[in-house]
């Protein structure tokens, strides 16, 4: 028998397994997974019964993948045994030949009285593993006899530890391999056939091919082979999912990679991006592959930084500028020999930016950051006079008078020959080894170029202005801009629309001071949306986030006197998954205009103006945040008695721009003039909802006028101090009011932040209530709860043909 056989002594676990064996033995029932060749019989009258410890076991030869076990579990059998029972049902065996026995030496140790073991307590475990690799097996003994003995300081338990890594380590090895012989075996006419199979199915609308093959495998990028783009750009759209390009993509990549300068207009969402960005990729490999092939590959950061850029893109803002960022960072992501992408904006260290400079391959920024580095000299002008691509991205915003000063500056240097010059002895280290007189290719995108821009160059804007045609935003551009051909191309995919194909649009009207008020009720309505609400000011934003997060709604703010970090970090968490408990199960983003160009938010399916839009072009930007890439979306103006006008002006405006650029007008209604439908809401709903919004804005002042008298202590004890005068803020207080204009809003901060801890700790409790409880709004008041709409009884009621009465049209709009 092993354990005899062996000279050390078992362990204790061993040694019961080995008992719980020859338990099983013993008792047929527990006999199923024996492999002895026995058999139930009476007894032969000369056989010889024998001890279990007498049997010549033979070991059973384990599968190959336990090889590495190194005998450690041993499975044993025995032949010509019989197992006999007898009337008192115990069982015994005798050998029917000489070969089932053996002489049993003399135990030398008692099996019980071996180092303790302390393995195998997790058989459960080992059976997973077991099952991990797909084979049943039986493993009926463990026994530690050809088990290496163990090392100083090793313990069983580490062994087992390292022998099941080993074997994971083993089975991940097997998989591996079996999967790419697989891969291998693939017969490449089944691939062939899917090629052809997805080539026949472009040429519908833009993205309706998006995610039609398996997830990490990418997609067939046949519909992109007309653009002639290279094996690694087709590869890199491949891991992207893009499987065919969009409209102005289509247009406008030909037209770059032919080396002309191109001012590219398309719808917000539709691609833009990448219409710049795939030539540059595009360059970026030919310059790759040329030095490659003159050996000159370039390897290291030192290299790098000897080499001028390839291309400068500008954006309005910082958020943009991350965007286009990671965008281009993913569309390279796969590559063998990716650009070095810098990112320089505002509100992030200058230094680390000067250093990314330097290596860079494509740099994309905002013009003020861009030219507080550029006039911090180091020699970055003579990088930047290198670029073969200008992109200016929202063209139209960055270029409009007085906005972006730096801008003009930027293209102002990049276009003079002598700073060159001044420059070139200045950081003779850093500079170019060569300098050589580098065309050109300006690129200007946006969806929108706006009239007004041109009035204000000659001193005559007007607020609400339309959006320009295509002739007069050439001759815009062409004035501004140093392009290198006479008549840049113009490439217009949406000449008969500015809005994306799926936004949905409408208004609802409110009284002057009720705008807060019906913010909350849209809100409410939409419950799930991922909603963008825009306003005109930064105190607005700051006022309507305290407002709306004490009603208890997920709101982040972002404007632009925020940090740079808590900007990106309001964007990260909208756009995350909404961790808030209430029903509210959508996220809202409360923003002033910063977030109207350019963002591109996964999934935002509303747009709400809380303000109206200054211009046609902003409520094209800010509308343009949903309905992107082929989805649907809505956008929502809220409006005052006095501005329903104006804004049926305005957008009628937006939608009448295709009989100004001659195209045939969409519809009957394009034909007619647009006239945007108002929403009605149940006013007595509303009404409804008053006294906790009001509730809301008491405490939200509260908040407010607290934060600002703090605010204006420290500036006033820091004014006090300079001046070496004391500061009491007592006597400020009670110095002689102000009279005349503000000082209703005077008299109004003081009475909110003289509201006391306990006063304003009650008035939460009392908000806390209303919420709790659903507002009886009549035949409404089921679907109303605290954070939003029970819509799954709305959605009943809608299919038993109740129309939900406070849903008025705002339904249609959300189709
Ligand atoms: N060929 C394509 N197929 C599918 N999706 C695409 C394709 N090209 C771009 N996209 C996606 O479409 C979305 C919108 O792209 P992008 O941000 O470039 O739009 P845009 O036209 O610049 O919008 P805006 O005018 O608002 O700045 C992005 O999420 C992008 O990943």
């Amino acid at each position: 028998m092993a354990a005899a056989e062996n000279k050390r002594a078992l362990p204790p676990k061993v040694a019961a397994m080995k008992a719980r064996k020859r338990q099983k033995l013993e008792d047929p029932k527990a006999g199923k997974k024996a492999t002895t060749n026995k058999s139930f019989k009476a007894a032969p009258p000369k056989s010889e019964k024998v001890r279990l410890d007498d049997l010549a076991w033979n070991s059973v030869e384990m599968p190959d993948r336990l090889d590495d076990f190194e005998g450690f579990y041993g499975l044993e059998e025995i032949d010509d045994v019989d197992v006999v029972k007898d009337d008192n049902g115990i069982i015994s065996y005798r050998a029917i030949s000489d070969k089932a026995t053996k002489k049993r030496p003399a135990p030398e140790e008692s099996e019980d009285d071996g180092e303790e073991f302390t393995g195998f307590d997790d058989d459960d475990d080992r059976e997973e593993d077991d099952k991990e690799e797909g084979g049943a097996m039986i493993i009926e003994t463990v026994t530690p006899r050809s088990a290496p003995e163990l090392e100083e300081g090793e313990t069983w338990e580490d062994r087992k530890k390292k022998q099941k890594e080993l074997q994971k380590q083993q089975l991940k090895e097997k998989k591996q391999k079996e999967k790419k012989e697989k891969k291998e075996k693939k017969p490449k006419a089944e691939k062939k056939q899917k090629e052809t199979a997805a080539q026949a199915e472009v040429g519908s609308g833009a993205f309706a091919n998006l995610m039609d093959e398996d997830e990490d495998e990418g997609v067939h990028i046949s519909a992109w082979r007309p653009l002639n783009l290279s094996d690694d750009t087709l590869g890199a759209l491949s891991k992207m999912k893009f499987s065919q390009p969009s409209a102005i993509q289509k247009a406008a990549i030909p037209e770059v990679l032919a080396g002309h300068d191109v001012i590219g207009k398309a719808s917000t969402g539709s691609g833009k991006t990448l219409a710049f960005g795939i030539p540059i990729l595009e360059r970026y490999l030919e310059m790759q592959k040329i030095a490659g092939n003159n050996k000159k590959k370039v390897n290291s950061e030192e290299e790098a930084a000897r080499k001028p850029a390839l291309a400068l893109i500008l954006s309005p803002t910082r958020e943009l500028a991350h965007q286009i960022s990671a965008h281009l960072t993913t569309l390279c992501s796969g590559l063998e020999k990716a650009p070095w992408i810098a990112t320089l904006t505002g509100g992030l260290s200058m230094a680390k930016q000067q250093r990314q400079l330097k290596n860079a391959d494509i740099i994309i920024g905002t013009p003020g950051r861009l030219w507080e580095i550029i006039s911090g000299g180091h020699g970055v002008l003579k990088w930047l006079k290198q670029i073969q691509f200008l992109v200016i991205d929202e063209a139209d915003r960055l270029l409009s008078q007085g906005h972006f000063k730096e801008l003009e500056e930027i293209i102002n240097v990049l276009d003079r020959k002598d700073d060159f010059k001044a420059e070139e002895h200045e950081d003779e280290d850093e500079a170019p080894e060569e300098v050589e007189d580098v065309e050109r290719q300006t690129l200007v995108f946006s969806a929108t170029f706006h009239k007004g821009l041109q009035h204000k160059l000659a001193g005559k804007a007007k607020p609400g202005a339309g959006l320009m045609d295509k002739k007069e935003s050439m001759e815009y551009l062409l004035k501004k801009l140093n392009f290198r051909e006479e008549k840049p191309k113009f490439v217009d995919v949406n000449p008969i629309t500015q809005m994306a194909s799926g936004l949905k649009e409408g208004m609802v009207e409110c009284g002057g001071t009720e705008k807060d008020l019906y913010l909350y009720a849209l809100l409410l309505l939409h419950p799930n949306a991922r909603t963008i609400v825009f306003c005109n000011s930064i105190s607005a934003v700051r006022r309507l986030t305290p407002f709306l997060q004490n009603l208890q709604l997920p709101v982040h703010a972002l404007h632009s006197s925020m940090a740079q970090k808590a900007r990106l970090r309001a964007i990260e968490r909208f756009t995350s998954n909404n961790q808030n408990k209430t029903n509210h199960k959508g996220s809202i983003l409360l923003a002033t205009d910063v977030a109207a160009r350019g963002l591109d938010i996964p999934n935002v399916n509303l747009v709400i103006h809380y303000h109206l839009p200054r211009a046609a072009d902003n409520y094209v930007h800010r509308s343009g945040r949903t309905a992107r890439a082929g989805e649907t979306g809505s956008s929502i103006l809220i409006c005052g008695p006095e501005e329903v006008a104006g804004v049926r002006r305005l957008i009628a405006k937006v939608h009448a721009s295709s009989a100004a650029a001659g195209a045939e007008p969409a519809n009957d209604a394009a034909k007619n003039g647009y006239f945007i439908r108002s929403l009605d809401i149940d006013r007595r709903v509303v009404s409804r909802l008053k006294p906790r919004a009001n509730l809301s804005k008491k405490l939200a002042d509260t908040t407010i006028a607290k934060e600002k008298k703090h605010s204006e202590d420290d500036f006033l004890r820091q004014a006090a101090e300079d001046l070496g005068v004391d500061y009491d803020s007592e006597e400020f207080e009670n110095a002689p009011g102000k009279r005349g204009r503000g000082a209703g809003r005077i008299k109004k901060e003081r009475e909110a932040r003289g509201l006391t801890k306990a006063e304003t700790g009650a008035l939460r409790a009392q908000l806390k209530d209303m919420l709790s409880s659903r507002v009886n709004v009549g035949v409404s008041e089921r679907y109303l709860t605290s954070s939003g709409l029970d819509i799954d009884s709305l959605l009943q009621q809608q299919e038993a043909g109740v129309h939900g009465e406070f849903l008025g049209t705002v339904a249609d709009l959300m189709e």
